[in-house]
């Protein structure tokens, strides 16, 4: 690996950097932007991830220091780096539980976060990662996330496909959710458009819409219908937001119980560990993993 493409990167002659990375198939693109300086428009963002004609993801992740981000400033004591988020339409989203844990990954490889905890800014506040070191035999450890508190707004919510319509559950992760129990994955239906969400006022910026299934105790299974990128193969905010309104709906509280309660969660792309503690905090655990590096030309991500 040449380590200067790994290493801080401005636009120039030879290209802008990039890497490619996943967290339970969740893919991004990575853009080091230390001092932020790239001029990432939302039509240079749907380029990049266009799986045909660009590099493909579900979002983009903008590694920039928090300093030189006009909504990461106040934060920069606090996280160093912002996890400036794109969906892959362009859109802006307030955060990405799996982004953040390839965020972090991206962070170790630069030597920007050692061994235990980094603290990360994202539109949503500061999240704080933890990168277990390699297993035996190399393998990238798994990446922790404190995702903070989720929050049930309640009120009605219903989500509708083709014919069916159920009622689902309001949960904000630092984004929305509306999580929708349902008999079988299948009935969700291809998910080539967005559900209909039906919740009055609730969602003035869209929504994530998850489909669950129970597996087994304290195990479900989801698919994901994720607001400006489509269906996606995980999505990690949107399992801590299942995680939670799956306890609830089994009477489990660990703020009441003062036991933290721990659920697996399966995504199309793998499965995630997640964990609500008695203070009412949510933790993830998931892989994160870089697969590719390489440039961009600037010409082409110009238009
Ligand atoms: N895939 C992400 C969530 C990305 C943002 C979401 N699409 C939104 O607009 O809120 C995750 O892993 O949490």
């Amino acid at each position: 690996m040449n380590s200067a493409w790994s290493g801080p990167a401005a636009p120039d002659a030879d290209g802008i950097a990039f890497l490619k990375g996943h967290g339970t198939e969740n893919d991004f693109v990575i853009l080091p932007d230390p001092d932020g300086l790239l001029d990432l428009s939302a039509a240079a963002v749907a380029r990049l991830c266009d799986r045909r004609a660009g590099i493909g993801g579900d979002g983009v992740l903008r590694v920039v220091r928090s300093a030189a981000h006009p909504e990461a400033a106040a934060l920069a004591g606090e996280a160093a780096w912002f996890m400036d988020y794109r969906n892959g339409d362009g859109s802006v989203a307030e955060m990405c539980g799996n982004g953040v844990r390839v965020f972090a990954r991206y962070l170790e490889r630069i030597g920007a976060a050692g061994p235990g905890e980094v603290a990360v800014a994202t539109r949503a506040g500061i999240r704080r990662v933890r990168v277990a070191p390699p297993a035996a035999g190399g393998a990238p450890g798994e990446v922790t996330v404190g995702m903070g508190r989720a929050t049930l707004p309640g009120g009605e919510v219903n989500v509708t496909v083709g014919a069916r319509t159920w009622p689902s559950h309001h949960v904000n992760m630092g984004n929305p959710h509306a999580v929708t129990f349902v008999d079988d994955l299948s009935h969700a239906g291809p998910l080539l458009d967005a559900p209909a969400v039906d919740a009055g006022d609730a969602y003035p910026d869209g929504v994530n819409v998850e489909f669950v299934v129970r597996r087994g105790p304290r195990h479900v299974a989801l698919r994901v219908h994720e607001r400006g990128s489509g269906e996606t193969r995980s999505c990690g905010t949107g399992a801590c937001a299942v995680m939670v309104a799956a306890a609830r709906r089994d009477g489990v509280d660990p703020s009441v119980t003062g036991e933290p309660a721990t659920y697996t969660v399966d995504v199309p792309g793998g499965r995630l560990v997640i964990t609500e503690h008695p203070d009412g905090t949510v933790e993830m655990t998931g892989p994160a993993v870089i697969v590719a590096e390489g440039f961009i030309d600037p010409a082409w991500l110009r238009g």
